[in-house]
C-alpha cells in the first residue's frame, strides 16, 4: 500500500470532524442570490452568482471581527421563512458531507430569524428538518455524515437565557449545546451567567466565543467563571505563552515555552480549542496564516481542532482549512488524523457515539490514506 498524496482531493476523501461553522456563514453564493430574489431583498451588493461569492469575502476580509460581522446583515435578511431556513441547512449538510466532513455540528442563532414571525421553536425545528433531510440526501449518493446543532444566542443582545432553556428543550432532538457569538470588546461572556449556570443545572453542554476580538481576560472568564466546555477560537490564549525572542512559529518543537497560568489551566483540563485559521486571518485576530499560533498550540499539545467558522465569507471548505495547515506548518496524514480525533473527542454527543465514530469511521478511514 501507498500513502495518498497529501492535495486537496484526497484530503477531501479523509474523514474529518467539523465544531465550529456557523449556518448562516456557509451559505451557497447562489442560494443567497436566489432567496433574496424571491423575497425582494433588493439589498445585496451584486447581482450575479461569482460576484456575491467574491463580495462577501473581501468585504469579510476587513481585519476587525465588528465589520466582519457587518456581512451577516444579508445571509440573515434571507433567512426568515421556514422553507430557507430548510434550505440552507439541508444544503449546509450535503455541502459538508460531500467535502468528507462526517460529523458536524453547526451552530446558528434562532434569535435572529424571527422577523416574519416564526418562533423560536419554529425557526429549530426547521433548521433540524434540513440537515436531516441533507444527511438522507448525501447518504443517497454515499456520503455518511451526521450533522447536530448548537443553539447560539447573540452577546449583544439579551435572550441568552431563553435561548439556553431552547437547547435544553431540543436536547433530545438534535440540538446538542449551547453557544454565544458576536462581537467580543465590550460583551464579556459573564453577562450571560445565568444562561451558563442554566446549562450547567441540566448537565448540558456549551461552548464560548472567547478570545478572538479579545484577549486572555475573555478566556479567563469563560472558562473560569461560566465553566465552558470548549473555546470558540481561543486563539488569544497565545497571549499567555512565552516563547524565545525570534522562535519560528511553523517550528517542530518548542521547549523553551513558558506557560501562564490560563493556558496552563486550558491545557491541563484539555479545554478543546476550536480554531479557525482563515477566519482568524480575516478578523485580524492573527496578523497572517504563517504567524498563526495553531502550530504552536498543536505542537504544546493542547487540544486543537481545525475549523471553518463561515465558509461563505472566507471562501473556505474544512478540507482547505486543513490544506492552508499542511501547508504552512508541514503537517502530514497523522497530524491530520490527531486533530480530527481530537474534535471528535471534543464533540458534544455522549462518549460512546463519539467513539465509534473514531473506532468505526475515522481510524479505518486514515488507515487507508496512510496505506
Ligand atoms: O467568528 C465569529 N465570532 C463571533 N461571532 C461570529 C463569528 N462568526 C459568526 N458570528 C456570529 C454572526 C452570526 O450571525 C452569528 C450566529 O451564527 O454568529
Ligand atoms: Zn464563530
Amino acid at each position: 500500500m501507498t500513502t495518498s498524496p497529501l492535495d486537496l482531493p484526497s484530503i477531501a476523501l479523509a474523514p474529518k470532524v467539523l465544531l465550529h461553522d456557523h449556518l448562516d456563514g456557509g451559505l451557497r453564493p447562489a442560494t443567497v442570490l436566489e432567496l433574496a430574489r424571491e423575497i425582494g431583498y433588493d439589498e445585496l451588493p451584486a447581482d450575479d452568482v461569482a460576484a456575491v461569492g467574491a463580495w462577501f469575502r473581501e468585504a469579510a476580509d476587513s481585519g476587525s471581527l465588528v465589520r466582519y460581522l457587518e456581512t451577516f446583515t444579508h445571509t440573515v435578511a434571507v433567512m426568515q421563512t421556514a422553507s430557507s431556513l430548510e434550505r440552507v441547512a439541508r444544503e449546509c449538510a450535503e455541502d459538508l458531507a460531500d467535502d468528507g466532513v462526517v460529523y458536524a455540528e453547526v451552530r446558528f442563532a434562532p434569535e435572529q430569524h424571527l422577523e416574519n414571525g416564526l418562533t423560536l421553536d419554529e425557526v429549530v425545528e426547521a433548521v433540524l428538518r434540513g440537515f436531516e433531510d441533507g444527511a438522507a440526501q448525501a447518504a443517497d449518493r454515499g456520503r455518511r455524515i451526521q450533522v447536530r446543532t448548537l443553539v447560539t444566542a447573540m452577546r449583544h443582545a439579551a435572550r441568552s437565557r431563553e435561548i439556553a432553556e431552547l437547547a435544553v428543550r431540543f436536547r433530545h432532538r438534535g440540538v446538542v449545546g449551547f453557544d454565544i457569538a458576536g462581537a467580543e470588546a465590550g460583551y464579556p461572556p459573564s453577562r450571560h451567567l445565568d444562561a451558563f449556570e442554566y446549562m450547567r443545572a441540566n448537565n448540558a453542554p456549551f461552548t464560548i466565543h472567547a478570545g478572538e476580538a479579545f484577549g486572555l481576560p475573555s478566556i479567563h472568564e469563560a472558562i473560569s467563571f461560566c465553566g465552558t466546555d470548549r473555546l470558540g477560537h481561543g486563539v488569544r490564549v497565545i497571549e499567555d505563552i512565552t516563547l524565545p525572542v525570534g522562535a519560528d512559529p511553523a517550528a517542530a518543537a518548542f521547549p523553551d515555552a513558558r506557560l501562564g497560568d490560563v493556558a496552563n489551566y486550558v491545557r491541563d483540563k484539555r479545554i478543546p480549542l476550536e480554531l479557525c485559521p482563515s477566519s482568524n486571518v480575516q478578523t485580524g485576530a492573527v496578523a497572517s496564516l504563517a504567524e498563526h499560533p495553531f502550530n504552536v498550540l498543536a505542537r504544546l499539545r493542547f487540544r486543537v481542532t481545525v475549523n471553518t467558522d463561515n465558509r461563505l465569507m472566507g471562501d473556505t471548505t474544512m478540507s482547505r482549512e486543513c490544506k492552508v495547515l499542511v501547508d504552512q506548518f508541514g503537517y502530514g496524514w497523522s497530524d491530520l488524523e490527531r486533530f480530527t480525533v481530537n474534535a471528535m473527542k471534543s464533540a458534544f454527543i455522549h462518549f460512546d457515539e463519539r467513539l465509534a465514530i473514531i473506532d468505526d469511521v475515522i481510524k479505518p478511514g486514515y488507515a487507508v490514506l496512510i496505506g
